[in-house]
C-alpha cells in the first residue's frame, strides 16, 4: 500500500511518499519559503541525492501542483501514474473540539473543517487545497485528516479557559486548542524511545520552533497545556504573527489605524512576529544574517525571540512541578542552535545544563546536548509529522 502525506505549513509544504508494505520512504521532499523570494522545492531523488528545484511558489496551490509533477516526473519521480497511490493523509491544522483523533475525510468532515477556516486563515485553507487537489487528481481516493489539535484535547478546564465572558465558550468554542499536536507527540514519544524511559511517567516540554512555534506541556503521557490558543497565533513571536499580544491593545490599534476584524487579522497573522519587528524577513535564517551584521533591530527581534520560548519553558516546569526532558524540534528548533543555546543557558535554577560545545553547530539530527549532570536532559528530535500522518492513515483504512 502507497500512502502520500501532504503536510502543508504555513510556509512551507512538506511530503512524503510511503510504501507502507515495506515500511520504505519512496519519495520525500518539501517546499520553503512560499509566497517569499528565492522559494525553491528540495527532494531527495532515487540515489539520495539532495535536489534544490527553484520556482516561484506564490500560494499554496501552485507548490501542491509543483510536488505533484515531480512525483511522477521522468527525472525525479518514483511513480509512474498518480493511481498507483492507495491513500493520502493530510495534515489538517485545525479541528476545534470536533476531532481528538484522526479521521476519514468525508463531506462531513470536510464541512467541519471548513468551519474552523476562519480560526487558522494560514492554515486550514492550504489544507483544504492540498485535499481538493487530491480527489480532483484521483477521484474517489481515501483520504484521512491528522488534526494539529487532537494531541491537545487532553489539556484541563484551567489550562483551556480563557477568562472570559463564559458565554462566548458555549456560544463559539472560543478557549485554547493548541497546534502542532502531531509533532509535540511525535518528539514527545519518540525522545522517550531513545532515552529508553517510559512515556507515562515522564514531565516532557516540547519546544516546536519553526516558522509558526509552540511550546507543549506533557505530563505522564498527556498534553496539559501549549502556548497556541483559540488560534495558532498566540503565544512565541513567530516568523509572521505576534505571539502573545495586550488583547487591550487589539480595539486600540484597531481605532487608531483605521481596521476591521479582516484587517486586524491581517496584520496579527500576516504583518507581525520576526518580519513586522524587524522591518524584513519572516525567514529566521535571513535574521541570524543580519544579526551577524550587528543590525540593532534584528539584534532586538532575535532576543524578543528568544526571551518568549524561555518564558514558556519556566512556565511548563512550574506547572509540572519539574521538567525531565526538554526536546527542540521544528525548523528553527532542529536547525538554529545559536536559539537553543541562549535560551536553554541561565537555566540552573531548574537543573538545566546545556553541553554548549555538543550543541555548536548541531542541525538536524537526534542527539542529547545536555551535560551527563544535567537533570533535566535536553534533546534534538527532528520532527515527522508525516511518518505519524502515514500511521495514523493506515490504522484508519486497516479498521474500516
Ligand atoms: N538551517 C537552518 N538554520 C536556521 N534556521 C532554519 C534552518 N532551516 C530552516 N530554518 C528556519 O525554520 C523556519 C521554518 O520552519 P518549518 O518548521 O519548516 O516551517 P513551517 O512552520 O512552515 O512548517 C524558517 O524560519 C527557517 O528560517
Ligand atoms: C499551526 C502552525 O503554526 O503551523 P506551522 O508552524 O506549520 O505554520
Ligand atoms: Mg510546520
Amino acid at each position: 500500500m502507497k500512502i502520500l502525506v501532504l503536510n502543508c505549513g504555513s510556509s512551507s509544504i512538506k511530503y512524503k511518499l510511503f510504501d507502507m508494505t515495506s515500511g520504505n520512504v519512496m519519495a520525500q521532499g518539501g517546499i520553503e519559503k512560499i509566497g517569499l523570494p528565492g522559494a525553491f522545492l528540495k527532494l531527495t531523488d532515487k540515489n539520495g541525492k539532495k535536489v534544490i528545484l527553484e520556482k516561484d511558489i506564490p500560494e499554496h496551490q501552485a507548490g501542491i501542483q509543483f510536488i505533484l509533477s515531480v512525483l511522477t516526473d521522468d527525472t525525479y519521480g518514483c511513480i509512474k501514474d498518480y493511481k498507483e497511490i492507495d491513500a493520502v493523509g493530510h495534515r489538517v491544522v485545525h479541528g476545534g473540539e470536533k476531532f481528538a483523533s484522526s479521521v476519514l475525510l468525508t463531506k462531513e468532515v470536510l464541512d467541519k473543517v471548513v468551519e474552523c477556516s476562519e480560526l487558522a486563515p494560514l492554515h486550514n485553507p492550504a489544507n483544504l487545497k492540498g485535499i481538493a487537489a487530491m480527489e480532483a487528481l484521483i477521484p474517489g481516493i481515501p483520504q484521512v485528516g491528522v488534526f494539529d489539535t487532537a494531541f491537545h484535547q487532553t489539556m484541563p478546564a484551567k489550562a483551556y479557559m480563557y477568562g472570559l465572558p463564559y458565554e462566548l465558550y458555549q456560544k463559539y468554542g472560543i478557549r485554547r486548542y493548541g497546534f502542532h499536536g502531531t509533532s509535540h507527540r511525535y518528539v514527545s514519544k519518540r525522545a522517550c524511545e531513545i532515552l529508553g524511559v517510559k512515556y507515562e511517567d515522564q514531565k516532557i516540554i516540547t519546544a516546536h520552533v519553526g516558522n509558526g512555534g509552540s511550546i507543549a506541556a506533557i505530563m505522564n503521557g498527556k498534553c496539559i497545556d501549549t502556548s497556541m490558543g483559540l488560534t495558532p497565533t498566540e503565544g512565541l513571536l513567530m516568523g509572521t504573527r505576534c505571539g502573545d499580544v495586550d488583547p487591550g491593545a487589539i480595539p486600540f490599534i484597531m481605532e487608531k489605524e483605521g481596521l476591521d476584524a479582516a484587517g486586524l487579522s491581517d496584520l496579527i497573522n500576516k504583518k507581525s512576529g520576526v518580519a513586522g519587528l524587524v522591518g524584513g524577513s519572516s525567514d529566521m535564517r535571513d535574521l541570524e544574517a543580519a544579526v551577524e551584521k550587528g543590525d540593532e533591530r534584528a539584534i532586538m527581534t532575535l532576543d524578543v525571540y528568544n526571551y518568549r520560548i524561555k518564558k514558556y519553558i519556566g512556565a511548563y516546569a512550574a506547572a509540572m512541578n519539574g521538567c525531565d526532558i526538554l526536546v527542540w524540534t521544528g525548523g528553527v528548533g532542529e536547525n538554529q542552535w545559536e536559539t537553543r543555546r541562549v535560551v536553554c543557558q541561565d537555566m540552573e535554577y531548574m537543573g538545566m545544563k546545556i553541553d554548549v560545545e555538543k550543541n555548536k553547530g548541531m542541525r538536524g539530527e537526534e542527539m542529547v546536548i545536555s551535560t551527563p549532570d544535567s537533570k533535566v536532559t535536553v534533546m534534538v528530535v527532528p520532527t515527522d509529522e508525516e511518518y505519524m500522518i502515514a500511521s495514523d492513515t493506515l490504522e484508519i483504512l486497516s479498521n474500516k
